[in-house]
């Protein structure tokens, strides 16, 4: 995502959110012509930017035999949801924390055995501050979580570098600072992990920190959690 937001430029962006105001988040057709006359802009210069964010990856276009149907890719949506976030810190100030809301579950029992592999350990230590319990805590967020979780993707992460041995290779993982939160209180020095080939869906969420957090806080599966993160520079 960051890589599509460093090869487009102020003038792409401002057309790809004349795109979405236009319906293009899920879909919609537009012509040159018409865009042209909101961007207020030539046709020629209408185009070049369709061209170029469908070049970036951050619009899908089909040409049809009247005009061009036009739908926002994940990257696309990611880069404007970045623009929101950006105006929310001008208008609401510094205070960027992402709530999410989901309940403890059982996941597949991988998440053991990749925290503690030492290419990813040896990070953790240098780059979190801490070394992880071996284990991911996983919730199944509420559905306006999932949502929310969009603009958690905004939030400067903690980068992962992945790696590799002699077997097979490792992929890279982001890491957002995060408390968690229940009825009987609070654990502050967690992470959001977002590894880059979870098995998981955008509903899950996984959480690691220093402590095995069910019995640190008293978790079990079904209840209810809240995780405040926060960017990297927060
Ligand atoms: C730091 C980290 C790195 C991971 N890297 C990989 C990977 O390279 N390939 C892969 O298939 N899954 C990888 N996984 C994802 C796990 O296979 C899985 O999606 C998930 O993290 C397991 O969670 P669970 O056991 O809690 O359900 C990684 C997980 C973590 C935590
Ligand atoms: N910081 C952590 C990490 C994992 N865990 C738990 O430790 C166990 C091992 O984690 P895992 O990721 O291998 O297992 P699952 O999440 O797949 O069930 C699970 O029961 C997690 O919920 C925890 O309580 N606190
Ligand atoms: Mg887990």
């Amino acid at each position: 995502m960051s890589e599509t937001r460093a090869a487009v430029g102020a003038a792409e962006v401002a057309t790809l959110k004349e795109l979405a105001l236009g319906g293009a988040l899920t879909g919609t057709t537009v012509t040159c012509a018409g865009l042209a006359e909101r961007l207020d802009a030539s046709n020629q210069t209408a185009s070049r930017r369709l061209q170029r964010l469908a070049e970036v990856g951050a619009i899908d276009r089909e040409v049809l035999n009247d005009g061009q149907r036009v739908e926002l890719t994940a990257d696309g949506e990611a880069l404007l949801r970045r623009e929101h976030a950006d105006y929310r810190r001008i208008f609401e100030g510094e205070d960027a924390d992402v709530a999410l809301d989901g309940t403890v579950t059982t996941g597949m029992g991988e998440g053991r055995h990749y925290i503690s592999l030492p290419g990813y350990m040896e990070q953790f230590i240098d780059r979190l501050g801490y070394e992880p319990f071996a284990g991911t805590l996983n919730l199944d967020l509420d559905p306006e979580s999932v949502r929310e979780r969009a603009r958690m993707d905004a939030l400067d992460p903690v980068r992962i570098d992945g790696w590799e041995d002699d077997e097979r290779t490792y992929g890279p993982a982001f890491c957002w600072p995060a408390t968690v939160e229940t009825d009987a209180g609070q654990y502050e020095t967690a992470h959001v992990i977002a590894p880059e080939r979870t098995h998981h869906g955008d509903d899950q969420l996984e959480v690691i920190a220093p402590d095995r957090l069910r019995d640190e806080i008293g978790l079990e599966d079904g209840e209810s959690v809240t995780v405040h993160v926060a960017g990297e520079d927060a």
